[in-house]
């Protein structure tokens, strides 16, 4: 089996202030999304997202159904959302063969039983993914940064300038209930998220990367009034429930990738939080 994903409970907002950091690691902290030659990920049941990684060295790997589906094939009642974060490479999805770029975006929709992921010929192949259940099927689709929709937000004097390209939404691309995209901070910007907001609709999974060695992430997260921080590296990510904010501090400028699944579909749907009532 090349495909193993670990399963993640929620966690109440109220129990959530009594962990140490260590569990909130444990519960929160995707540490290793990249293995190679694996695709592995962690099934949260927070909207029953699943966030992982696939990293194919020296053999494609396929997407195999995994026993918490119960499911002859992993999208039988699932669809996918797959960023590119390394070299482009090669995906075949039922037959088709799709080059995948770095930054590119591609949205395969439930029913299909074969997707199979090539290793770049140069370069390392690693793609992020989110998936979530799916009531039907939307077409599968490639989403470039020009097909995307782009907003600047922020200001290099609030330390929070940055792009925001939101790859699969749905101005851009059909999906029956995942949303992702990808915000760049601009060089000497640090803070992802501020004004911090929080969504009752949806859950949210943020994966860090763009940043060198050296750097690190603080990522806050809990309820606005009662707040903690985890620190994080690159490659890694993040589960935020309904009730927690999602915001990051870094030591240097970086990139990350926010995915969505829940109840409704408007990527604005936000309730805001002013930087002077957090706590
Ligand atoms: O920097 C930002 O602001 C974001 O990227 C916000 C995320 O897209 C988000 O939290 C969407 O709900
Ligand atoms: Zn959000």
């Amino acid at each position: 089996m090349s495909t193993t994903i670990e399963t993640r409970y929620s966690s109440h907002p109220e129990d959530f202030k009594k962990y140490p950091t260590q569990e909130i690691r444990d519960k929160f902290l995707i540490e290793n999304i990249f293995i190679p030659n694996q695709i592995t990920g962690i099934y949260t049941m927070e909207d029953r997202l699943i966030v992982g990684g696939i990293h194919p060295v020296d053999k494609p790997l396929q997407l195999e159904s995994v026993d918490q589906l119960k499911a002859p094939y992993f999208l039988e009642r699932r669809e996918i959302g797959i960023i590119n974060v390394g070299a482009g490479c090669i995906i075949d999805v039922d037959g088709e063969s799709i080059n995948l770029g770095h930054k590119e975006a591609l949205y395969i929709g439930k029913g299909i039983a074969q997707v199979t992921f090539h290793p770049a010929s140069e370069g390392e192949t690693l793609l992020y993914f989110n998936s979530a259940p799916a009531h039907c099927s939307y077409p599968t689709r490639k989403i470039t940064q020009e097909d995307a929709e782009v907003v600047t937000l922020g200001s290099l004097e609030n330390s929070n300038h940055r792009t925001i390209y939101k790859l699969l939404v749905n101005s851009v691309v059909d999906t029956c209930q995942l949303q992702m995209g990808m915000t760049e901070l601009k060089p000497g910007s640090v803070w992802n998220t501020m004004p911090a907001h929080v969504h009752d609709r949806r859950m949210e999974a943020y994966f860090y990367f763009d940043l060198k060695e050296e750097n690190v992430v603080s990522h806050y997260m809990g309820a606005p009034e009662e707040t903690r921080h985890i620190w994080m590296k690159n490659h890694q990510a993040v589960i935020s429930p309904v009730w927690s904010i999602h915001s990051g501090a870094g030591t240097s400028n970086y990139t990350f990738i926010w995915g969505m699944a829940g109840e409704n579909m408007d990527y604005g749907d936000m309730d805001m939080v002013k930087p002077s009532e957090l706590r």
